[in-house]
């Protein structure tokens, strides 16, 4: 494995250390060691450093800057057990990089060696940002000390796309990702022997109904020309299997193409637990949790960064319509112009699958495309 592991592009290598070690929001103790040890190794001189939380801001100092261009890569990894048999599989039990966070550090630590090594004109300003999973962390590190201080004047990230070949790029102008808003529903009735349901109010029964009943909410409530998800992944509740469940629990996600889409289906399922608190006399509450404000890329740069990506080698440009994931960097959007695109991985198994198998390939590809990228836009020449 050593002498193999020396054969491989030096990002590969850490990509495949980060993917042993996945933690979940605000917990990124052993990947933010990891990037500190990494950075360490750099000439020191070349950038500035602050950390925030579990999170890093790293600044490449420009040679005759004129503005900031930010680059964000997200680094949380998901509560999963990996499927995958990789021989560099997760070491944490029961959390994966399921969604491709460390093929986003990965990326972003060779395009930062390269511009430590190689100046631009202009400042470029790397965050390494947690808990995009949740409970989010873009938006209070948009907030923080060190963004005030070092303020992007524009803003790039990237998303692996299992779905999409290596060597391509998928984007659009506009709306990429959904609004999302999470869900967490509490339910409490009565529990009691099994064999005397008649003496008891039965949250695992009122549970599965409100679970049935959240289905009509898209098909039935949202105008069909418009698109929104209410899924719940997690359902729990009860003991043991001879004891009627006192409590269930129902965790999920709303995602909408609109504000306006999100109120009325929150509206709805209000409705639909108020309907479950009269049918089965139990108490209920809703939780909100966190929620990430829509992923809209700025035309102008997008189109141009479009134009540029055609243009180099190896890269095949995709126009994609919008995803109903969610992504909290849509809160940088919203502060500064930018952009994301997908990223081509070319994975049998999705995103958030325990099967997921990102090809490493592209990895170099998008060293190589934001490079360029970003010394071009970073010229001042
Ligand atoms: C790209 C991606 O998969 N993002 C996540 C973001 C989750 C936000 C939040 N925890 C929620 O579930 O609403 C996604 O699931 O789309």
């Amino acid at each position: 494995m050593a002498e193999v592991e020396s054969l491989l592009n030096p990002f590969v290598k850490i990509r495949r250390d980060l993917h042993k070690i996945p933690e979940i929001g605000f917990k990124e103790f052993k990947t933010q060691k990891y990037l500190l040890d990494y950075l360490s190794t750099l000439p020191q001189d070349r950038f500035e450093l602050e950390t925030w939380e579990t999170g890093i801001f790293v600044k490449i100092i420009g040679k005759n800057p004129k503005k900031v261009i930010g680059y964000r890569a997200d680094i949380d990894g998901l509560p999963i057990k990996e499927q995958t048999g990789l021989p560099f599989c997760s070491e944490h039990d029961n959390y994966m990089h399921a969604c491709g966070h460390d093929f986003h550090m990965s990326i972003a630590l060779g395009v930062l060696h390269y511009l430590v090594f190689t100046p631009i004109d202009d400042h470029v300003l790397f965050i390494f940002q947690p808990a995009e999973e949740g409970p989010g962390g873009a938006e209070p590190m948009l907030k923080s000390e060190p963004m005030k201080k070092w303020m992007p004047d524009i803003i790039i990230a990237l998303h692996i796309a299992p779905e999409y070949p290596v060597g391509t790029i998928a984007l659009k102008e506009g709306l990429l990702f959904a609004n999302t808003s999470e869900l967490f529903i509490e339910l409490k009735g009565k529990g009691g022997h099994a064999a005397y349901p008649h003496e008891t109010n039965d949250m695992v029964v009122a549970a599965c109904s409100l679970v049935g009943q959240l289905q009509s909410i898209v098909s039935r409530n949202v105008n069909p020309l418009d698109s929104a998800v209410v899924t719940i992944g997690k359902i729990s509740g009860g003991s043991v299997q001879n004891i009627i469940a006192e409590t269930a629990r129902l965790e999920g996600t709303i995602r909408t193409l609109n504000e306006d889409s999100m109120v009325k289906v929150k509206t709805r399922i209000e409705q639909l637990l108020e309907g479950i608190i009269v049918g089965y006399a139990c108490e209920g509450s809703i939780d909100y949790g966190s929620m990430y404000h829509q992923v809209f890329n700025e035309e102008e740069l997008t189109r141009e960064f479009i134009e540029f990506a055609k243009k180099e080698p190896g890269i095949q440009v995709y126009s994609c319509k919008e995803a109903m994931t969610g992504e909290d960097f849509g809160y940088m959007l919203k502060e500064i112009p930018g952009f994301m695109f997908w990223l081509g991985v070319n994975s049998t198994y999705g995103l958030h699958h325990a099967k997921l198998n990102p090809d490493e390939k592209a990895i170099e590809k998008a060293i190589k495309l934001l490079t360029n990228y970003i010394r071009y836009k970073g010229s001042n020449e």
